[in-house]
């Protein structure tokens, strides 16, 4: 017997139910023997079993006694008042203590058997040796000292007792030895089958035992109800997360999926509402998980209050025409900032710089041209306050006037028109401001709005005042920003140096940048080492609307992007890793939702157009003036058509980053986009439309509003051939000696022929051939020659552009 292990759980109440007893007297025995029983409910290791089965032994022998003798002794007299135990009993004590494994230290129950197996023997032997009285009195010691067993007066068969049948617990100890082998293959449910046997055959009525479960079950349905399990769910949840939350079996949980219409299994997965629902329904009470993500408890964008809020330097773009004099202007603000007596000295180029205008600070951005100022916003950088629209007098408006003036609008900031070169004999002013009219800045003078200022970038002319009227229209504006907060703003430039690594200008949005600071800009993170500003003075910090450049980034950030000083740089690093996965995945899955032809009827209904931006490109300043306002006229009650910008020539990148940030379509009449452009489209999403007659262009473009719109085929570029040399030959017409640049061209596709990337002839081909062979395709980086049908007027540098109708299945 020795070893057994006990294979059946039996729980402190147990034993004291199948003995009869309180279960605080178990409880109080085993924490006298043994280890103290946590609760009523824990499971009783063979060892702490042996000592209560010796105990509980002892104790019903002298009961025994009494319910064995009560024939003979009708009235058992109660043990004398302070009677002294047997000496025997006393004697025995000591002796029974000291015996391994017995009293205080427990005993394998392999004697506890031994013991009990003696014992009717014994009991037959002596059955009268002590006498009921001392019996009585040593058992009554017995209880609070089991361990004193005396051999000697063990006279009586405690089995005898009604009480306590003790031959159950041979045979449960028989079991459990016979278990012990079995015990790898037997079931849970077989033995707490025997047990239930046991129990219901034994002391306790089953029929009582349900009724206490029952009890215990209305017990915890009430405790629940009174406090409900509060869960916590998400947005979305798997059904099975959910079960596992509200501590429930997934197969309740998509049993009131489906009692509430819901088909769910356990793998899917269910929104806020319908979870919210079924966890009710299961008793639960719910709360809503708000997931916070590392941008949102790394980043403060939380709003600044009125009484923190500072006066700050406005943020000033230059834009204008190409050697209308922009740089001129820029360099002669910045060096007679210096000369007006700064410390410093020696400006560089670092992007951007500040300069004091009577003791007011302006920022400029010293990346002239709306490139620049349009790729940030096309990153979202909302950066700059006012645009310095800079027009030669001795020129005046220009396509990069045309596309400054709709960029800037585009943006919302308002136009300072200053009119250059007033220096030169010929400069005409008052025509300029006539031309500006035409693109709604009226000058002040007129009765508009616009502030126009003449000036000379040579000789210094007018630039005071410009400053001046740059402060008065930002005074306007009210700017203002926090300067005690972590600094927040955009990466203005950036590059590798050799020597120091990743050099980014920043320009300071909100809060103030000091040295040692940790920021994250886009994928890039590091910590401010140096900051200098454009008179490479050093600084350890950079308020609203400063400029500064410096080093420490881990990485080259890109012109554009956010920064945020951070306090935790563990988690920035998190943080970039999950910007860099983003981007990856952005990249490999589909583009973001821009207005196209295709979807606009369903943005319209769905409320989310209630402008139609437009840019229109076409070959003429004729066409492109007429194809807008046959659009703008398409406008109704609910959208209204908004040609953003209209100009002459090809579709270019900058026309691509402005509907880009616009939401704009491009609308080409006789024009096709050059390499960039098309490259920029498509990375961003921006719908392009090339037509040959105004009439197909506001056809497509009405019908597509009223949700009518039905294109059959889509264009397939195939590739592009460059036209080298032009040869005539005789009853084959003008053949072009052309190169292919990209893709191929194919024999039986459609072409056109392109100059300056204006549309001149659009066709098939008459004839295909490598040398004297004719080819069905000749593919990028071949030479070929090419036969335009019915058309000769072809010129060296022409492109061919060669495509495929494609049928587009719905
Ligand atoms: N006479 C005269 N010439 C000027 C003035 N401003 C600029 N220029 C000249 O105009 C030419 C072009 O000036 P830039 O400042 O380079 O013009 P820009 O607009 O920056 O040109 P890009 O950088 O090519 O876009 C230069 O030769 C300047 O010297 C002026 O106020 N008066």
């Amino acid at each position: 017997m020795e070893g057994i292990y006990l294979i059946v759980k039996y729980r402190v109440h147990e034993v004291a139910k199948d003995f009869g007893r309180p279960t605080k007297e178990i409880a109080d025995i085993l924490t006298k023997y043994a280890t103290a029983p946590k609760n009523h409910m824990q499971v009783l290791e063979d060892r702490e079993l042996s000592i209560l089965f010796d105990y509980l032994t002892q104790h019903n022998q002298v009961q025994s006694i009494e319910s064995i003798y009560a024939d003979t002794y009708h009235e058992p007299k109660p043990a004398p008042q302070g009677a002294k135990p047997a000496p025997a009993a006393q004697a025995g004590a000591p002796a029974a203590q000291n015996r391994p494994g017995h009293g205080g230290a427990p005993r394998p129950s392999g004697q506890q058997g031994q013991q009990r197996a003696q014992a009717p023997r014994s009991a037959g032997q002596q059955p009268a040796q002590q006498r009921p009285q001392g019996q009585q009195s040593a058992g009554q010691q017995n209880l609070s000292r089991p361990g004193t067993r005396v051999p000697e007066k063990k006279i009586v068969d405690t089995r005898k007792s009604g009480s306590v049948n003790l031959d159950k617990y041979d045979e449960k100890l028989e079991k459990l030895a016979a278990g012990k082998t079995t015990q790898m293959q037997a079931g849970k449910q077989k033995f707490q089958g025997r047990n239930n046997q046991r129990r219901g055959g034994g002391f306790q009525g089953s029929k009582r035992r349900q009724e206490e479960q029952e009890k215990m079950r209305r017990l915890q349905a009430e405790i629940a109800k009174k406090h409900p399990l509060v869960v916590k769910i998400p947005d979305e949840i798997g059904v099975g997360e959910l079960a596992s939350r509200m501590k429930k079996t997934g197969a309740e949980v998509v049993k009131c999926l489906i009692k509430n219409g819901v088909m769910a299994s356990l793998s899917d997965v269910i929104d806020f509402d319908t979870a919210a629902i079924i966890a009710e329904e299961l008793g639960c009470k719910v709360e809503k998980e708000i997931i916070v993500t590392i941008e949102e408890r790394l980043i403060d964008v939380s709003e600044d209050k009125e009484e923190d809020l500072r006066p700050r330097a406005p943020v000033v773009v230059v834009m204008g025409h190409v050697d209308h004099g922009k740089t001129s202007l820029l360099d002669y603000i910045r060096s007679s900032d210096v000369a007006s007596g700064e410390a410093g000295g020696i400006t560089q180029h670092i992007g951007a710089y500040q300069v004091s205008v009577k003791g007011q600070p302006i920022t400029f951005l010293d990346t002239p041209g709306h490139e620049a100022f349009t790729a940030m916003r096309a990153r979202g950088a909302m950066i700059t306050d006012v645009a310095i629209l800079v027009v030669a007098a001795d020129d005046g408006i220009m396509p990069q006037t045309v596309e400054s003036i709709n960029h800037a609008k585009a943006a919302g900031i308002p136009i300072i028109v200053a009119i250059n070169k007033m220096d030169k004999p010929e400069a005409n002013p008052e025509r300029i401001k006539q031309q500006l009219t035409e693109y709604e800045l009226v000058p002040e003078e007129w009765g508009g709005e616009t502030i126009i200022c003449p000036i000379s970038a040579k000789t210094g002319m007018g630039v005071d005042s410009l400053l001046e009227m740059v402060l008065l229209t930002a005074e306007m504006q009210e700017l203002r920003a926090n300067p005690d907060r972590s600094a927040h703003g955009a990466v203005i430039e950036a590059r590798l140096d050799k020597g120091r690594g990743p050099v980014a200008t920043l320009l300071v949005q909100n809060g103030t940048l000091h040295q040692g600071d940790v920021i994250i800009a886009g994928t890039a993170v590091g910590r401010v080492r140096a900051m200098t500003n454009a008179r490479g003075q050093k600084l350890t910090e950079a308020g609203p609307s400063v400029p500064v450049e410096i080093i420490g980034m881990g990485e080259v950030p890109g012109a554009g992007d956010d920064f945020h000083a951070v306090a935790d740089e563990r988690m920035a690093r998190e943080l970039v890793e999950q910007r860099k996965q983003e981007n990856k995945d952005r990249l490999n899955g589909p583009v973001g939702q821009k207005v196209t032809l295709e979807d606009l009827f369903s943005q319209i209904q769905q409320g989310e157009i209630k402008d139609l931006n437009i840019i229109v490109k076409a070959d003429v300043q004729g066409s492109a003036e007429a194809v807008k306002s046959s659009l703008e006229k398409l406008s109704n009650e609910e959208v209204r058509v908004r040609v953003i910008h209209c100009a002459v020539g090809a579709i270019n990148e900058s026309d691509v980053m402005l509907a880009g940030t616009s939401g704009a379509i491009i609308v080409g009449f006789n024009v096709r986009p050059d390499n960039n452009a098309r490259d920029s489209a498509a990375r961003m999403n921006v719908d392009m439309r090339m037509y040959r007659v105004i009439y197909d262009c506001i056809e497509e473009i009405e019908s597509a509003m009223k949700g009518m719109l039905a294109p059959k085929y889509k264009e397939v570029l195939l590739g592009h051939a460059e036209v080298r040399e032009v040869y005539k030959i005789t009853g084959a017409g003008m053949i072009a000696g052309c190169y292919v640049t990209d893709g191929r061209v194919a024999r039986n596709a459609q072409i056109r022929l392109l100059r300056d990337n204006i549309v001149i002839h659009e066709g098939v081909l008459a004839s295909l051939k490598r040398f004297k062979d004719d080819q069905k395709e000749v593919a990028q980086g071949y030479e070929c020659g090419i036969g335009i049908e019915k058309y000769s007027d072809i010129k060296v540098g022409d492109v061919i552009e060669c495509f495929n109708m494609e049928e587009i299945e719905r």
